[in-house]
């Protein structure tokens, strides 16, 4: 089982942006879009072993938390980062109105919003999976043994903030893809592939 977790610190919490526009309307909306293209897409193909969470903390009501989870998902995520808009707008639709932190509210079988926070999310995460923290400076990925449940947080266009940083500090171990910084999206379809080719991938 593969987990993904994105925080997106400008990302809209209210459906109030342009399809047609979304670098400039969503608080990058479209990072998170190619995001869940890289976690779930093959060519002529979808990973149900993949659960991807993106945690939004744009105004006006953040957080909120949406979860795509593989193996339950009904509807179709197609490789244009609109129609991947249009389910965020819906669930952002669905979770107006949400007050509980714990509830999750099911927007279609395998899509759900919550107002649960990147530390809730985390701590959640962490009682199935060994937890990684994407970063330029960490461990090489081809040394890391990787164990059957694995999760990985990243930053989004501003990377995670020192408070973030510190508190999965001594939880999740640093994972580098490369030295260069390199587009969430590439980093996640470099993950996949890479855990596609070991003996027993996750
Ligand atoms: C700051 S980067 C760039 C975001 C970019 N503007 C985009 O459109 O995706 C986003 C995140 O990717 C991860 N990342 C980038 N380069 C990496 C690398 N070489 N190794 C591991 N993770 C990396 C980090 O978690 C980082 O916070």
């Amino acid at each position: 089982m593969r987990t993904f977790i994105i925080k997106a610190n400008e990302a809209h919490t209210r459906p109030d942006f342009k399809l047609s526009d979304l670098p400039g309307t969503s608080g990058r909306i479209d990072i998170l879009c190619r995001f869940l293209n890289s976690a779930f897409l093959l060519s002529h193909g979808f990973r149900k072993n993949v659960r991807a969470w993106l945690l939004l903390y744009g105004p006006p009501e953040p957080p909120k938390a949406i979860r795509f989870e593989g193996s339950r998902l009904k509807v179709r995520l197609n490789p244009d980062e609109r129609s991947t808009a249009r389910l965020i707008m819906k669930a952002l639709k669905a979770g107006e109105g949400l007050r509980e932190p714990g509830k999750e509210v099911e927007v279609y079988p395998g899509l759900y919003v919550s107002n649960r926070t990147f530390e809730d999310v985390i701590r959640l995460t962490l009682k199935n999976s060994a937890l990684y923290y994407l970063h330029e400076e960490g461990k090489p990925v081809e040394e890391v043994r990787f164990p059957t449940n694995v999760a990985f947080v990243l930053g989004d266009h501003k990377g995670l903030g020192p408070e973030d940083e510190m508190f999965l500090d001594g939880i999740a171990e640093r994972v580098s893809v490369g030295k260069k910084s390199y587009l969430a999206s590439h980093v996640v379809a470099y993950i996949n592939i890479f855990l596609d080719s070991l003996p027993n991938p996750p």
